[in-house]
């Protein structure tokens, strides 16, 4: 059967880099904040953002995240009611994108909060990417254009890299990508997973 690899990290962390290049690799991944952007479009999950946050979140139709962004991360009983939206849509929909990758031993779960929405249980293997908490802040800074109160508030709903990291398998420091990736097919050669050439 198809092992999961559950790979999270804190926000800025690196691990949708980290991510793609188990892909790299030749690992199937998932990365859970680009399905669900998808998946946020459907008119279904429309409708249900539209009947909790109302209508002022959207523009002709069209979901304005930062403004809903601005909503959630500044209060855990709003984030929590969008969670219980987005989240069974989303493993609804790893579920049927597993099915497609059966043929693979492992695949890869990429999600922030892995272990706040109790994803983590679905996993066989958890992989934590660390990075000092003032690096992450400049390079969300810097990746999204946006300001450090956000960034801490966004990190303020999630768990603190000593929790992720006493229950994870592993744990890769993503301070300096080179040694990252050196970490990456230490981890690959260990569960054994034959790696493609590059
Ligand atoms: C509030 C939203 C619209 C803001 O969108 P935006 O484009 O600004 O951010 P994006 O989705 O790209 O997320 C960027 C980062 O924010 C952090 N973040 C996102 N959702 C959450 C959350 N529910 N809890 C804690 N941190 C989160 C993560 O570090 C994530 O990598 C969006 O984050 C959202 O819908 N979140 C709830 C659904 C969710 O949990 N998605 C994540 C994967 S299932
Ligand atoms: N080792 C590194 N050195 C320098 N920059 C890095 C490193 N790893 C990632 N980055 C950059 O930092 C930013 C955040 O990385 P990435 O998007 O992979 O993080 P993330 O953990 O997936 O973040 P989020 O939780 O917001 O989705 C990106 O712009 C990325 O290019």
């Amino acid at each position: 059967m198809t092992k999961i690899i559950g790979l999270t990290g804190g926000i800025g962390s690196g691990k949708t880099t980290i991510a793609n290049y188990f892909e790299e690799k030749g690992v199937p991944v998932y990365i859970a904040d680009n399905e669900a952007k998808k998946l946020m479009q459907s008119k279904l999950i429309i409708e249900e953002i539209k009947s909790v946050f109302g209508e002022t979140v959207f523009e002709s139709e069209v979901l304005n995240r930062a403004k809903l962004a601005e909503i959630v991360f500044g209060n855990s009983d709003k984030l929590n009611q969008l969670n219980s939206i987005i989240h069974p849509a989303v493993k609804k929909d790893f579920e049927a994108w597993l099915q497609k990758n059966k043929n693979y031993d492992y695949v890869i779960y990429e999600a922030a909060i892995l272990f706040e929405s109790g994803r983590y249980k679905d996993c066989d293997i958890v992989i934590t990417v660390t990075a000092p908490e003032e690096v992450r802040i400049e390079r969300v800074i810097k990746r999204d254009k946006t300001t450090k109160e956000q960034v801490l508030n966004r990190m303020k709903m999630q768990w603190k890299d000593e929790e992720r990291i006493v229950k994870s398998n592993y744990v890769i420091n993503n301070d300096n990508l080179k040694n990252a990736k050196e970490e990456v097919v230490k981890i690959l050669k260990i569960l054994n997973i034959k790696q493609n050439q590059s």
